[in-house]
């Protein structure tokens, strides 16, 4: 989004290819080790897996001293991060999600302190960069990573079972696709644009007895619904699980 130029931005794996296929994609900088890494950098972006934050922990630690930490890791909570990090300026935890890599993102985030002015308006630029964001309570970060971090596979699962029951009804598979898809975009356009309740557009599409009356009512007959709050509570409560360990 032009924010930064990838001049602005080095980067290191974890002895994998990833960090090199992506400055070989980017133009970003591959770094040889994290004092390599870290000794020009004001910014530090941990995107690792959660369990690696121990082992990697002797290795940054001295080298985050004085800069802003943003950490990506589900279930890390900021007295973990602070524990990891604790002379970093100020820490901020994130809950990003998928659609972040074609700008269409939605992260939650808190950070340790509050933060500087300065430090405020470029997480913004930064998470902005890749779609919305809204800062939370940490205490909410379990529930809006059941919604919106986890909530893309099950947009996805949606989908999918869409298609497959087109494909059942009698069409083929990349017609039903094509279908689903399109379906799942111009929903979610039209209630974005329009910031119509999803109530009231779904009772706009429902004749009387019609057509989507009758597929309506097999959802409730099934408890739609009640299977979406259980399947948002199950990943808030594995979240919460992994946030102890
Ligand atoms: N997937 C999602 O939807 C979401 C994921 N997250 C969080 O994002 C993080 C990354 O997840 P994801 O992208 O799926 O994972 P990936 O396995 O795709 O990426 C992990 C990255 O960490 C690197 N790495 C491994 N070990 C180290 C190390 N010791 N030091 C530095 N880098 C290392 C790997 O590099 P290499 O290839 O060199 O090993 C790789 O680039 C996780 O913490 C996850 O909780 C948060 C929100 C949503
Ligand atoms: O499943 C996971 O652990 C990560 C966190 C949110 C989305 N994916």
């Amino acid at each position: 989004q032009n924010v930064c130029t990838p001049a602005d931005i080095s980067c290191l794996g974890g002895g994998g290819a990833s960090a090199q296929k992506l400055a070989g994609r980017t133009g970003i900088r591959l770094a040889t080790t994290p004092a390599d890494l870290l000794s020009t950098a004001d910014i530090v972006v941990i995107a690792f897996k959660p369990q690696h934050l121990a082992s990697v922990d002797p290795l940054i630690s001295a080298l985050t001293a004085g800069k802003l930490v943003i950490s990506v890791l589900a279930a890390k909570t900021l007295a973990r991060l602070s524990a990891a990090f604790p002379s970093a300026r100020n820490i901020v935890r994130t809950m990003p999600n998928t659609p972040s890599a074609i700008g269409a993102g939605m992260t939650g985030w808190c950070s340790l302190n509050p933060l500087s002015d300065t430090d405020r308006a470029t997480v913004l630029t930064l998470l902005r960069a890749i779609g919305k964001e809204v800062e939370v309570p940490e205490n909410q970060i379990e529930a809006l990573m059941g919604v919106s971090g986890c909530g893309p596979a099950f947009v996805f699962e949606f989908t999918a079972a869409l298609r497959e029951a087109g494909v059942t009804a009698g069409l083929d598979r990349d017609t039903a696709q094509m279908l689903a898809v399109q379906t799942l975009l111009g929903s979610a356009r039209l209630m974005a644009e329009t910031g119509t309740e999803p109530e009231t557009l779904r009772n706009q599409v429902t004749s009387p007895n019609g057509t989507t009356f009758a597929g309506l009512k097999r959802l409730e007959a099934h408890n739609f619904r009640a299977i979406i709050a259980e399947t948002v509570q199950a990943a808030k409560a594995r979240a919460e699980e992994l946030a102890q360990g």
